[in-house]
């Protein structure tokens, strides 16, 4: 009979293990061990559960996958709206953007961000607990999914502190995954995907959690719902810098810009590179940094008067003759 009190310690070692991997590999993209070394912490730590289920703790490694299919998604009022960005299309908007924000808020510092072409969440925490995650919906209600959030990897089950906050941030599928998703329907003469968008889309919407823990999703998260100030932060640069701190997974590509010049020339060495990335993105946030300023710029009904996102003009689709002639 195994000491109880050695299994509880070891339990809470695989824990411990586990998620310092698991926060390396998918938030960090920074592995600390290979492959087989996780996934044999990871069958350890499911045999113990299963030999003991006494053991097993809500926030353990093995619990992201839920067992039961939903009959539909409830509702959740956010907080704070989730409101849409505006958007600019030119260098003349973008000018125009920064004149506007300049004359209601004098001079401001600006984070351009890459913008992720996903689905927009929220993900609210208690005592540094995942409890809660939720479309954008309209922006005032949107629907529960925290089943499904639960199984991205790169979406912490418990924060290094025990912090109460709402993260918000953009869900998406790989353009890899969404290759290899495609080719599967194909197989199986399924309809598939436009756009890795819409499988993150569609990944999220499904009742049933092991679907969506099979779509390899992920997420960048770009802020804090509710006051930012309320953590001490005076600039959203300091508050993507606190959300990496706590365990969340942000963009690295983002910058702070010093006037709108430095803003232009970021979103022209991003208007070929994006290509590379391993993720798609369809522009650029623009977003004035300090949360002081912010509030002298405040809302419109729909959008913060503190940011905008500048579109990449949608790429024409071009199918030559031969592409044609095979689908004939
Ligand atoms: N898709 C994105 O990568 C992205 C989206 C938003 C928003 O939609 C957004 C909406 C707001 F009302 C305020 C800030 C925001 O910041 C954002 N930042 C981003 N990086």
């Amino acid at each position: 009979m195994e000491d109880q009190l050695q299994l509880e310690q070891r339990v809470k070692e695989l824990h411990k293990l586990l998620n310092e991997y698991g926060h390396a590999y998918y938030v960090l993209d920074k592995p600390l061990v290979p492959d087989s070394e996780y996934d044999a912490r990871m069958r350890e730590l499911i045999d113990l559960e299963e030999r003991h289920p006494d053991l097993i703790m809500p926030d353990s490694p093995t619990q992201r996958v839920g067992g039961e299919v939903l009959p539909g998604f409830t509702k959740v009022v956010h907080d704070t709206p989730m409101l849409s960005l505006s958007n600019v299309f030119n260098e003349e908007d973008i000018r125009e953007f920064d004149r506007r924000v300049r004359a209601d808020a004098g001079d401001v510092t600006y984070v351009c961000e890459l913008k992720i072409d996903g689905l927009a969440i929220s993900l609210k925490y208690e005592n540094g607990r995942f409890k809660q995650g939720a479309t954008r919906g309209d922006g005032t209600v949107g629907e529960d999914i925290t089943t499904n959030l639960r199984t991205i990897r790169a979406i912490p089950l418990k924060l290094s502190e025990d912090v109460t906050i709402e993260a918000r941030g953009e869900a998406y599928m790989p353009k890899k995954s969404f290759m290899k998703l495609n080719e599967h329907r194909e197989e199986e003469g399924l309809d598939v995907f436009a756009n890795p968008r819409n499988a993150a889309a569609g990944s999220l919407r499904q009742l049933d959690p092991k679907i969506a823990a099979k779509r390899n999703l992920s997420v960048f998260m770009y802020g804090i719902g509710g006051e930012g100030a309320a953590y001490g932060l005076d600039a959203h640069s300091e508050a993507l810098d606190y959300l990496d701190r706590l365990g969340f997974r942000t963009n690295p590509e983002r910058r702070r810009c010093q006037d709108i010049d430095e803003v232009i020339a970021y979103i022209e060495s991003w208007q070929d590179r994006r290509q590379d990335l391993s993720y798609e993105i369809d522009g650029i946030v623009i977003k004035v940094d300090s949360f002081s300023r912010q509030e002298d710029l405040g809302f419109t009904a729909k959008s913060p008067r503190w940011a905008t996102a500048y579109k990449f003009p949608a790429e024409e689709v071009v199918t030559t003759l031969l592409d044609i002639e095979l689908t004939v």
